[in-house]
């Protein structure tokens, strides 16, 4: 439920993708979510399930079709980039190579976010010692860096808008596995001691589990469970929260999809009847098969509310 303090919430929002000749993708089919300040939530599903295109909404990138995105309490629209950047939302994308301009340097893009917030006291170089890299980095260009120390820069310079909320959209998934942990904490300790909002993207569930104060699970379009991470990872209810942190890898490399789940996630341009997950699911009911469960913090016919 939305508290008199939320500062991003996302009600049943849905997305669709139009291209000429192809089907209508609605790649967010009906997601709500909410994030408070100085809190982290974690969004987890697998590939193609709608969480980079929820991400891109909410900073005003992807146009919502129908439902809404309320930013402190304001609705999120598109944005050219320019205003995008005056939002109070900031975004720190999964490749570090794409996302830091080759030709300029490091420090002059950290400047650019010191400007959006009008901060004429810190140095470009002040914020590279606040995700711990060297004040001399400023002089320099992105290539010179690996992809962890990128990605720092990037943080760095989103950092330097002030954002009030920080989505990290597969922020470490491009990373050395070394790098990974290090990067999401540091992301977190940046945000929440700063009070910002932290919702941070992954399909890396140990991760989230070490950085989240609550869980969001994502599957074709929909956030089928809520709930704080520990509580989840001690008790999910969803079959496919169950069947997901069976698949986290194990630390001797032998990780593999359960039994459990079997297949892909489906095409969203032609998505199951009924319940979305019950072609994978192992303990399908009939109900299951016509009828879509709409209810929270669990959207599963096992948990229907009394
Ligand atoms: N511009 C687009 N046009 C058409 N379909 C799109 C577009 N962008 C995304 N999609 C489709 O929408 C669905 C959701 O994609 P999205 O990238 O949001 O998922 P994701 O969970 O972030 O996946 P990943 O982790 O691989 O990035 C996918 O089926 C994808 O192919």
């Amino acid at each position: 439920m939305t508290q008199p303090n939320t500062l991003l919430s996302v009600n049943d929002l849905v997305i669709e993708h139009r291209s000429p000749g192809r089907p209508v993708v609605r790649a967010v089919a009906g997601a709500s979510l909410t994030v408070n300040p100085g809190e982290v939530v974690g969004l987890v599903g697998e590939s193609g399930c709608g969480k980079s295109t929820l991400a891109r909404a909410v900073c005003g990138i992807n146009p919502v079709t129908e439902g809404s995105i309320l930013f402190e309490g304001t609705p999120v629209t598109p944005l050219g980039l320019r205003r995008r950047t005056l939002t109070g939302i900031q975004m720190v994308f999964q490749d570090p190579y794409a996302s830091l301009n080759p030709r300029r340097r490091v420090g002059d893009q950290i400047a650019d976010g010191l400007r959006t917030a009008r901060d004429t006291t810190s140095d470009p170089a002040d914020l590279l010692e606040r995700v711990g890299l060297p004040r001399d980095f400023a002089g320099r260009h992105p290539h010179e860096f690996s992809g962890g120390q990128r990605q720092r820069i990037a943080i760095a310079r989103a950092l330097a808008a002030r954002p009030r909320l920080l989505i990290g959209d597969e922020p470490i998934s491009a990373l050395d596995a070394s790098a990974q942990a290090q990067v999401a904490t540091l992301m977190r300790d940046l945000a929440v001691g700063s009070g910002a909002g932290l919702l941070f993207i992954s399909h890396d569930l140990s991760v989230v589990r070490l950085i989240a104060d609550r869980i969001a699970v994502m599957y074709l379009g929909k956030i089928v469970e809520v709930g704080d991470t520990a509580e989840v990872w001690a008790r999910p209810r969803h079959p496919y929260t169950r069947a997901l942190l069976q698949a986290i890898p194990k630390p001797d490399g032998g990780g593999v999809l359960p039994a459990e789940l079997p297949g892909d996630v489906p095409d969203p341009a032609n998505p199951p009847a009924g319940c979305r997950f019950h072609p994978r699911c192992p303990v399908a009911m009939d109900v299951c098969r016509v009828k879509e469960p709409a209810f929270g913090p669990v959207a599963c016919w096992l948990h229907e509310p009394a």
